[in-house]
């Protein structure tokens, strides 16, 4: 069936539709992985984004049992070049069409993907709308433009209750913003008795759980959208050796005074060069953020950039000065992409080992 993304700019890209037959809206952003696909429409920081992918081929593997980043995608819909609508892979269980329409996300394929690609870079992120042929498309232009940025995504994929995952060593507290599964499973691999918390659990509740360290997660939308979580990263600091991951960087960089702002196009990909500045070594990494922490925003902090962006020198790492608490904005459990950063779990085992500070981190 044809079916159309309308962008809030007028623009028009005309495909066929897969998955569920939804009229679904969101912000349209693009991922350069070449593979990986079921993790990243299942990762919660999509929260109500339309994902592009440039490669051209998507599909073809199927979808298994165990790459799901989240049990419950929250993307609002995935646009590719095309389909596999027969996929082959011994892992395979279901289609992505399938999962798809039992997620009730829908599809979009047949598009210029690489035309997309171009006009999110020039112009930034856009708002769209995949949706059925007979629409008005300026009325449906007119409705994104002036519809009001989404403030909740976090609470919509935040744990509701506390929930244990029992283990034998340290009790590792994690704030779940939008959890990535895979860093849930690098935590259960280094033997940590693991304890994942709504977004809102204040401090005092984090230290009573007994908490060794805090793991602050990945999450959707932006970071000056969930005031409860920087309270409580700020009351933690300097209290208990902390961890921030993409979200959970930027919350780590505002609650000691710093400031985030939107990129035009953001980061999305699993092969983003990162550089550690006390050793030039280079991590190539996954990323996927729209946000950053403002580099001349730390000047009056207690934190310093621990690692940058080769491709454009934006902030991906920072180390409190005094205390045991650091942040990437990239992803160490990558799922999908390269594990060149797995070190940094085995970073904060050691500050939760040693309790040590600036000499584990300068
Ligand atoms: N993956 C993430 O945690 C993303 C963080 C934030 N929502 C951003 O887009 O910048």
């Amino acid at each position: 069936m044809k079916k159309q993304l309308v962008l809030e700019n007028g623009e028009v890209f005309v495909g066929e539709g897969f998955g569920a037959d939804q009229e679904m809206s969101g912000e349209v952003v693009f991922n350069t992985g070449m593979t990986g696909y079921q993790e990243i429409l299942s990762d919660p920081s999509y929260c109500a984004q339309i994902v592009t992918l440039t490669y051209p081929l998507i599909g073809n593997y199927g979808i298994n049992r165990d790459d799901f980043e989240s049990i419950s995608p929250a993307i609002h819909g995935l646009i590719v070049r095309e389909v596999e609508l027969e996929p082959s892979h011994w892992r395979n269980e279901e289609s992505l069409d399938t999962l798809l329409k039992a997620k009730g996300i829908p599809g979009l394929s047949g598009i210029d993907t690489r035309k997309l690609t171009r006009m999110i870079r020039e112009i930034g992120t856009l708002k769209g709308r995949i949706c059925s042929m007979n629409v008005d498309v300026e009325q449906v232009a007119k409705e994104l433009r002036e519809s009001a940025a989404i403030k909740d995504q976090v609470a919509q994929v935040s744990t509701k209750d506390p929930y244990h995952v029992p283990g034998k060593g340290k009790r590792v507290v994690l704030i779940d913003c939008g959890m990535k599964h895979g860093i849930l499973l690098e935590l259960i691999e280094r033997n940590c008795d693991v304890v994942v918390v709504p977004y809102h659990t204040s401090a005092d509740e984090i230290i009573r759980l007994g908490a060794d360290g805090v793991l602050v997660s990945n999450g959707p939308g932006n970071p000056e959208d969930v005031p409860e979580t920087i309270q409580t990263v700020k009351e933690l600091v300097g209290e208990v050796p902390l961890f921030g991951i993409c979200l959970g960087h930027q919350l780590l960089a505002l609650a000691s005074g710093a400031t985030t702002s939107k990129l035009r196009f953001g980061h999305r990909g699993s092969n983003h060069p990162i550089r550690e500045l006390s050793t030039g070594a280079i991590d190539i990494t996954a990323q996927n953020h729209g946000y950053t922490v403002d580099a001349d925003s730390l000047d009056d902090t207690n934190l310093k950039v621990t690692h940058i962006a080769v491709n454009d020198e934006t902030v991906e790492g920072l180390a409190h000065k005094e205390y045991p608490a650091f942040s990437v904005q990239y992803h160490p459990e990558a799922s999908p992409g390269p594990q060149d950063a797995n070190h940094l779990f085995d970073q904060f085992m050691e500050l939760m080992n040693t309790k040590q500070t600036t000499k584990v981190l300068a």
